[in-house]
């Protein structure tokens, strides 16, 4: 195996992930009363986006365990549909991600995410398959089921070791 790399984790905000998709939580959200003022509706955090034909959103749920060591080989996208994940059972995670395009991987970037919030990949984006941390957690997703090929991989030159200072 070639050199690790390492990447510093960088913290989740809506800003710094708009390049790969969208983050799913409520702090800094705009929301407002429904159900006469019993709940409150946080909308459209993030939009299902399917490009293919005949297509179909469908809702999952992956039973993740973490990988260890945390050691990321391995990449790929979904050029046909955007990808959310949702913590079911508030299990923080780490989205590997690199821009849509032609990947490089002095583009990817690592985010912490927090047991309270979710992401979405739009269609395109480059990242490492669901990686929980420390514990086995269930997450919802989102994404798409239809024909065609919807799962490109690449394999990094120079695996990546996220670093959580
Ligand atoms: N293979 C699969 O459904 N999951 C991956 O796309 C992933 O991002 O975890
Ligand atoms: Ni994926």
């Amino acid at each position: 195996m070639s050199a690790l790399r390492e990447v510093a984790t960088e913290p989740l905000t809506r800003q710094a992930f708009a390049p790969f998709g969208e983050v799913i939580g409520t702090h800094g959200a705009d929301s407002f009363p429904i159900n006469q003022g019993r709940t409150e509706r946080f909308h459209a955090l993030a939009t299902v986006e399917l490009l293919g034909v005949n297509d179909q959103g469908i809702l999952s749920i992956f039973r993740g365990q973490p990988l260890e060591p945390l050691v990321i080989a391995l990449m790929e996208r979904h050029p046909l549909g955007s990808q959310a994940f949702v913590p079911i059972n508030r299990g923080p995670f780490v989205a590997v991600v690199a821009p849509p395009g032609p990947f490089d991987e002095n583009e990817i970037r690592v985010f912490l995410v927090p047991g309270d919030h979710g992401v979405s990949y739009r269609p395109g984006t480059w990242h490492a398959p669901l990686l929980p941390l420390h514990v086995d957690s269930d997450y919802l997703v989102v994404d798409r089921q239809g024909s065609g090929q919807n799962c490109d991989e690449v394999t990094l030159m120079r695996p990546i070791k996220p670093c959580f200072r």
